[in-house]
């Protein structure tokens, strides 16, 4: 998207900057998070239910459930219709496979980018380029609370602190990603965080950042945020003791195979911290080559009926249609418009050879 979005200043919106800060742009006051959660609340059944899920996760990491943990979905949802569509049709392999898989679909409203790029629908909710964010997290909410109602349990990656004051409670499973593992403040934020989440290794392969995340979520902290009354805040954080590594590979290496995880494994024990590692299939272990996600999640089942207790789960990037797009004029339907995923006839496939490998 990054050809259709410009990210330029233009002379209208710099010309309303103020005097004395000529970089300041134009600033939009949307609502409080308690103010969004009272207009699109969750009820008493969901929030049980949400619950519920954060717990099975919570099993897995902890390996008192030998599911595998399956994060599947779109690398980034930008079209609320396509969204449940899928949503709609991964609740049903989630009741054929409850056995042996845990699915959780990936529902992500923010898209970290590694230069400029359409940042997700929580930006940019009619992909102009102009930005809405206003609009943008309310579709969001929106569109996670009908997921929600769906029955699945759902997985972000949670970018900008704020944004996740909004969110939070409809997500069952939260990610760090590659870019922010190092960064304080999303340290801080998963400490405050009351899901579990995965933590990926940094963009350049290593599992050290990640770890080091780890640890220093677990802790309590004193930080400067928002309350849900959009009050800023020094936010007193629990600490959060339901982390794990995800390895998603980098600078053109794989971490999947048995010895990378055997590696991960041990620094993670050194760190005193949750064993078992969530294969990303896609990302740098695919090259992003979206087709490689099926050989690397049926070799990551052998590993994980081999190596109990090594193996959490897989991540895929998976929607309607195969591949990605970057005209949004026409836009097709069910088609990533960030990075390319596996289509729904592929996931099923690939669910359905994994399912073998776990219950031959
Ligand atoms: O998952 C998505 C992308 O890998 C990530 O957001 C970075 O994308 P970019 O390198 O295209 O900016
Ligand atoms: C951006 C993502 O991954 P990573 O942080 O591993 O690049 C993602 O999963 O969408």
């Amino acid at each position: 998207m990054e050809n259709t979005v410009s990210t330029q200043l233009n002379s209208a919106q710099l010309g309303r900057a103020p005097h004395n800060d000529k970089r300041a742009l134009n600033s939009s006051p949307i609502s409080t998070p308690k103010e969004l959660k009272r207009q699109l609340p969750i009820d008493f059944q969901l929030r049980q239910q949400i619950e519920q899920q954060r717990n099975d996760i919570r099993a897995c990491i902890a390996g008192e459930d030998s599911r595998l943990l399956v994060i599947t979905g779109p690398c980034s949802l930008h079209d609320p219709q396509a969204a449940l569509d899928y949503g709609q049709r991964l609740q049903q392999l989630q009741q054929a496979y409850q056995d042996k898989l845990l699915l959780v679909m990936r529902a992500y409203v923010e898209k970290p980018r590694t230069q400029v790029g359409w940042k997700g629908m929580a930006y940019d909710p009619d992909l102009q380029g102009k930005g809405d964010m206003a609009k943008g997290i309310a579709r969001s909410r929106l569109l996670l609370l009908q997921l929600a109602r769906l029955g699945l349990p759902l997985a972000t990656e949670a970018l900008n602190p704020l944004v996740m004051q909004y969110l939070d409670d409809l997500i069952s499973w939260t990610a760090i990603g590659a870019r922010t593992t190092e960064s304080q403040t999303h340290r801080e934020m998963v400490s405050h965080l009351s899901m579990p989440v995965g933590i990926k290794n940094s963009t350049d392969g290593s599992a050290s950042n990640a770890i080091n995340a780890m640890v220093a979520a677990r802790h309590s902290h004193h930080t400067l945020g928002m309350d849900g009354n959009g009050q800023i805040a020094m936010l007193d954080t629990p600490g959060n003791a339901d982390t794990h590594l995800v390895l998603r590979g980098g600078h053109g290496l794989t971490n999947y195979d048995e010895q990378s995880v055997a590696q991960a494994v041990e620094q993670l024990q050194r760190s005193d911290c949750r064993t078992r590692v969530l294969v990303d299939c896609s990302h740098a272990n695919a090259n992003k080559q979206h087709r490689r996600q099926h050989a690397i999640a049926v070799d990551v089942a052998h590993q994980h009926r081999r190596n109990p207790g090594t193996i959490l789960g897989i991540m895929l990037e998976s929607f309607l249609l195969e591949g990605r797009q970057d005209n949004i004029e026409p836009l097709a339907y069910g088609q990533s418009i960030t990075d390319p995923c596996i289509s729904w006839e592929q996931t099923e496939a690939l669910l359905q050879a994994v399912y073998q490998v776990l219950a031959p």
